[in-house]
């Protein structure tokens, strides 16, 4: 069990999460929507840490995360696996490198550089990593360039990723805003499948109620930092979603398609290396 308790997070003026409480049982997908800015990512990353709550607390089956430092803390992003909407793989190497990345954080002694990484991982890892492109239906693109995939297929090997860390949790800050419909479609059921089969907890943002409904259990929809409604995708009516945005469930999927962090001509800027190298390593 995933619990956020009053989760705060400040940035000077800005409220950008405020006040946040949740209880996200085991094995349950949850997707978190709502507009730009309504703080999301925020949310999600201070799931892992990579941001610091301001107030609250996070605990997961009883052990208080907000306050695990060193070891425990780098521990704990290995069981929160990451996935971002720019897919942060490393396009020179090849696909079967990168999902072995996602090993890095068992070997903190690993030195060398990226060209040679993959003859020092042991052999069961690279099976293992062979094995989790094989359930993503990718174990042909193994060797490719990274580069040369499609974004849904860059995508999934950013899940497979995910999956060599043996994560108890995925959070998914907008795994499908940069790609169109087809490619969006085999991402969320991969993400889906990973939940479903292995039982992952996933917490996935998404601009769109269609795609929340469709493939969550359960929806937050968030608005000014707060949680305007939790409940079964169900419960989330045109008459709900109205009354929480002022808008028709229309307007709002028109308003998340205009937004500039979707899908567009022009790739939207990624986080920064050290923050991407701290999500795959720490
Ligand atoms: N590092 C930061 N410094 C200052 N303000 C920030 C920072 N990160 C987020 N914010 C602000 O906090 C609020 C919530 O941002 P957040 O990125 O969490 O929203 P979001 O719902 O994920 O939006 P989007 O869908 O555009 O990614 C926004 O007002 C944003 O400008």
């Amino acid at each position: 069990m995933l619990q956020l308790e009053n989760l705060t997070r400040r940035f000077g003026t800005t409220l950008a999460v405020d006040g946040v409480s949740l209880a996200v049982p085991a094995g349950q997908m949850v997707g978190v929507i709502g507009r730009s800015g309504a703080g999301k990512s925020t949310l999600l990353r201070m799931i892992n840490r990579l941001a610091e709550p301001s107030s609250g607390r996070i605990l997961h089956d009883g052990t208080d995360v907000t306050g695990l430092r060193g070891q425990a803390l780098r521990d704990w992003r290995t069981s929160c696996g990451m996935i971002f909407q720019q897919f942060n793989l490393v396009s020179r190497l090849d696909v079967l490198t990168n999902v072995l990345v996602g090993r890095l954080n068992h070997h903190p002694g690993l030195g060398g550089t990226l060209a040679t990484l993959f003859k020092r991982f042991p052999a069961a890892e690279r099976v293992m990593a062979l094995e989790a492109l094989d359930r993503l239906g990718l174990v042909d693109q193994a060797l490719q360039r990274a580069d040369t995939l499609s974004g849904g297929q860059q995508q999934r090997v950013a899940i497979a990723r995910a999956l060599m860390q043996q994560p108890r949790i995925i959070l998914a800050d907008e795994p499908i805003a940069s790609l169109d419909p087809a490619n969006a479609r085999t991402v969320m059921e991969a993400l889906r499948d990973v939940n479903r089969r292995e039982g992952i907890t996933v917490l996935c943002n998404l601009h769109h109620l269609d795609t929340a409904r469709h493939y969550c259990d359960r929806i937050v929809a968030m608005q000014g930092g707060r949680v305007m409604f939790d409940g079964p995708p169900a419960a989330l009516t045109p008459a709900r979603v109205r009354e929480i945005y002022g808008v028709s469930e229309e307007e709002f999927d028109s308003l998340a398609a205009a937004e500039p962090s979707v899908a567009g001509p022009q790739a939207p800027p990624q986080p920064a290396l050290a923050e991407r190298q701290a999500a795959l390593t720490a």
